[in-house]
């Protein structure tokens, strides 16, 4: 079997976000995570999603990873590839998607590579460069806010002109709106200047779908889910891939539920605060996590005697200014990794104690669970907001189970109840 796209996500909601859209567009996909052993046994796909947590790691460890994923995929007859980063561009100067860029780039001999976080379905646009959260800039985003990676520039040029070596170059709307012939071109006159990457405008999907005929005539791009729409919208509309149905549909799996956020996005919070009428939420103490292990022991001792009643919501989500005072005292990446971790270990007593159905809000949170889990791949079911499918995992130690993979920003006010109803 040969793959028509292989895809590296840079942490596990991003790869699910992605994972749906292709699966909506048509191609039969699967969401592996971490690096597949060379022996992998793939079912009959389309398209790989391998997932990494590479988005807030140390730059090297996130290019070597990203390397070998990349390794695997062309080992297995892709073509191209997407390096799926975040669409708001979540990332610091230092890296990680300047040098896993460039370092994919040599690997394959891409001249100029295109690049671009537009997802309009969820309010990302690109104009002369400039990245758009909804109506506002991405620097007056509530992204100005990540515990991780604050986003104070919207200007994309700029931005991954600070990480990467090679010089960044524009593709502007006006060219795209020209057509595929017109991004040919400006790309190439890009690539003869020497210059190895371009942020290239979408504001619609009509601009995806002309990036990505241009993209797949390539071996690299980069981008949020909006390229993989255009992507997998070119194979198709080529006839280099058969559109099937999509989503899978296999049978209710049943059992307990629990939720956990770990996201101190707007979104989460708001999420949280319309949880609170449906279920039990315990508000986890950050200060207490940090501390030791028993706050999350405090957490699985009040939520064992509640999930027979129905779900829980266990979260650590809290204000900037609240994050901000813990960073403070533990610093950023202390605090961020011992409430992941923490989060993991919740995650991990909930299903010995028999929950089989589990919603994680928040990317690094996320990451953080399914590594715990130990579970190895997912296959995509239906969409519960844009951007977050339910996902059946494949090959769990715990048997059947039923994830969502929340990227913090995503999903309506009632994002929990509604994952719930479609999560049976
Ligand atoms: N109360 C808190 N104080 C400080 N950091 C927190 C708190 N709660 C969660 N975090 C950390 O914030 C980060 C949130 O990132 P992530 O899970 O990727 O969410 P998102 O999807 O919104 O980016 C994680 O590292 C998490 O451990
Ligand atoms: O592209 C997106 O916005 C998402 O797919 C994504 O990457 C989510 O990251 P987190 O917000 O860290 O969950």
């Amino acid at each position: 079997m040969t793959l028509a796209l292989g895809c590296i996500a840079d942490d596990y909601t991003g790869a699910s976000d992605l994972a749906n859209t292709l699966t909506r567009a048509g191609l039969r996909t699967v969401q592996i995570i971490g690096v597949p052993a060379d022996d992998l046994a793939l079912p009959e796909v389309d398209a790989v999603v391998v997932s990494l947590k590479s988005r807030s790691i140390e730059a090297g460890l996130a290019v070597s990873r990203s390397r070998a994923a990349e390794t695997w995929l062309r080992g297995r007859g892709v073509g191209h590839v997407l390096f799926k980063i975040c669409s708001t561009f979540d990332s610091t100067d230092a890296g990680n998607i300047g040098p896993v860029m460039d370092a994919l780039r040599a690997d394959c001999g891409e001249g100029a590579v295109l690049v671009t976080p537009a997802f309009p379905e969820t309010g990302r646009t690109v104009y002369q460069g400039n990245l758009f959260v909804g109506a506002v800039p991405l620097s007056e985003s509530p992204l100005k806010d990540h515990p991780l990676n604050p986003m104070h520039d919207s200007n994309l040029v700029r931005v991954l002109a600070r990480q990467s070596s090679t010089q960044i170059g524009l593709v502007d709307l006006a060219t795209v709106a020209r057509g595929a012939e017109a991004v040919r071109a400006r790309l190439a006159e890009l690539a003869a200047r020497g210059i190895g990457a371009a942020i290239i405008d979408a504001v619609f999907d009509r601009d995806l779908e002309t990036i990505g005929l241009v993209a797949a005539e390539h071996l690299l791009s980069v981008g949020a889910s909006g390229m993989g729409l255009g992507l997998a919208r070119a194979l198709v509309s080529t006839g280099k891939v058969k559109p099937a149905p999509s989503g899978e549909t296999g049978a209710a799996v049943g059992g307990l539920a629990a939720c956990l956020a770990g996201s101190c996005s707007q979104a989460t919070l708001q999420q949280i605060a319309s949880a609170e009428r449906i279920m039990p939420v315990l508000h986890l103490d950050p200060e207490r996590i940090v501390a030791g292990a028993a706050e999350a022991q405090r957490a699985l001792d009040w939520a064992r005697p509640r999930l027979a009643e129905g779900p829980v919501l266990i979260a650590s989500s809290a204000t900037p200014d609240a994050v901000a005072a813990v960073q403070a005292r533990h610093g950023r990446d202390a605090a961020g990794h011992a409430i992941e971790q923490a989060m993991a270990g919740i995650a991990e007593g909930l299903v010995q104690a028999g929950v089989r159905r589990l919603i994680v809000a928040g990317g690094e949170t996320s990451g953080a669970v399914v590594d715990r889990l130990k579970i190895p791949g997912f296959l995509v079911g239906v969409e519960i907001a844009a951007g977050v499918p339910v996902l059946r995992a494949v090959g769990a130690s715990s048997g059947e189970m039923l994830l969502a993979l929340k990227s913090g920003n995503f999903g309506g006010p009632d994002f929990f109840s509604d994952a719930l109803r479609l999560m049976r």
